[in-house]
């Protein structure tokens, strides 16, 4: 991050009385039921930086996605959960407008005293945010930094993406990186040198062509790829296994059927599975052996099996990355594979980064030692990413 400025950068220029724009990852986990957050970690993580700019009497203005709503409001994904907890982590109530960058934002804004936070509705409400059009996307992002004096990214979680409140605003405004931004970026680049190996890579999760592409660039710095949760169905079908109705990338198969025989050996698939009648936590369900999943069933997690031998692998390990619950942890009855790689990451002596809103989720609803991790990161695919060298959206535009 040579030649970034940062928050202490902005603080000794002074801040009182500005309007600073905060981008932050704030999407967090809601319970499907109840609409309650699930999991505050990363409300958490931005606080530094928020406090930071109470404390220095700025107007915050903070800005963040949830979710994947399609460019159109979606009660469902609207931030006001998180504007309550977040003011209650602050101390101070958090004004919350109804929208992002329309009137309610704009008196809500105008109306903010010094050192008062507000929070914008869901930036995904709004199509502009993640065009693909730069004409579109520029609109959006005009609309937004007119709310703003001052610009700071601490949304690590979406570095990645080069959307308006990440890649373009940062254009229009004088920036600077948050202090989650630079702690992660900074506890990261340990892995991008030398790592010490052997370097064993954990994935998982749901978020499955986002990251097949990342395991690509990936494969020849690392010498044990250990594929679970959502992620290894594409590789299983790949092999010639039937899946079931387990999550599949179909258009993906060969590109996993590339990957296995390029780096033979190092990828390390489950060899049974926890299949299950429907995606409930209630549903009946077997273990079975990978390359035997009923077509009526779909995969849920991994089995003991795997869990041993991932075990075995991570014991070796100096240094781990894991990134994707091994299951659908959320449902005690499919929590067991992510519980035991977990575990294993903490036994091993190694240094261990885990990353992603869900991962790190899950290590806190598991009830693990958070300490026992060398680093517990807010971003997944923008972990991942970075480790495999790409110039990140998010901080190239805080570089120019
Ligand atoms: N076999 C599976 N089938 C469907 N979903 C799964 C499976 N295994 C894990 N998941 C889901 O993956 C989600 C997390 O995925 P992802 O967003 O990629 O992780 P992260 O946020 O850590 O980057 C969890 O909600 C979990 O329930
Ligand atoms: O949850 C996130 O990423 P992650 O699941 O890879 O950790 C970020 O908030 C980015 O969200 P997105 O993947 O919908 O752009």
């Amino acid at each position: 991050m040579t030649g970034i400025r940062n928050l202490d950068d902005l603080l000794a220029e002074g801040v009182s009385g500005r309007r600073v724009l905060v981008r932050a990852d704030l999407n967090v986990p809601l319970d499907k039921q109840t609409g309650e957050i699930t999991d505050d970690g990363r409300i958490r993580a931005v606080l530094p930086t928020l406090s930071a700019l109470v404390q220095a009497g700025a107007k915050v203005v903070v800005c963040s996605h949830l979710g994947r709503p399609k460019g159109a409001p979606d009660p469902q994904f609207s931030l006001r959960p998180v504007a309550g907890r977040l003011g209650e982590l602050l101390g101070a109530p958090v004004h919350f407008a109804e929208d992002t960058v329309g009137d309610s934002a704009r008196s809500t804004v105008a109306e903010l005293a010094d050192g008062q936070v507000a929070l914008l509705e869901n930036l995904r409400f709004n199509k502009g945010e993640t065009s693909k059009d730069d004409t579109e996307r520029g609109a959006f992002a005009d609309q937004l930094a007119a709310l703003g004096d001052v610009y700071v990214d601490d949304a690590f979680g979406a570095v990645h993406r080069k959307h308006a409140s990440v890649h373009d605003v940062p254009a229009r405004l004088p920036h600077v990186a948050g202090r989650l931004v630079l702690r992660e970026v900074e506890v990261l680049s340990r892995l991008t040198g030398d790592p010490e190996r052997p370097y064993v890579v954990v994935l998982g999760g749901s978020k499955v062509s986002d990251k097949l592409a990342v395991i690509e660039a990936l494969l020849p710095t690392v010498d044990r790829l250990l594929i679970g949760g959502g992620m290894c169905f594409t590789f299983l079908k790949a092999q010639g296994h039937e899946v079931g109705t387990s999550l599949l990338e179909a258009d993906m198969v060969e590109t996993c059927r590339n990957l296995m025989e390029r780096a033979p050996g190092k990828i390390m698939l489950p060899v049974d599975v926890v299949a299950a009648d429907a995606f409930a936590p209630d549903a009946a369900h077997d273990t079975v052996p990978a390359d035997g999943i009923p077509s009526h069933r779909l995969g849920l997690d991994i089995g003991p099996e795997t869990v041993a031998g991932f075990a075995a692998a991570l014991s070796q390990a100096k240094t781990i990355f894991w990134n994707g619950p091994m299951g659908v942890f959320e449902m005690a009855a499919f929590a067991n594979g992510t519980r035991g790689v977990a575990e294993a990451i903490t036994k091993a002596d190694a240094f261990s980064v885990v990353g992603g809103g869900d991962s790190a989720a899950a290590v806190r609803a598991l009830g693990l030692d958070e300490s026992s991790f060398g680093h517990i990161s807010t971003g997944g695919g923008a972990s991942l990413e970075y480790l495999e060298g790409k110039t990140l959206p998010g901080i190239a535009a805080l570089e120019n």
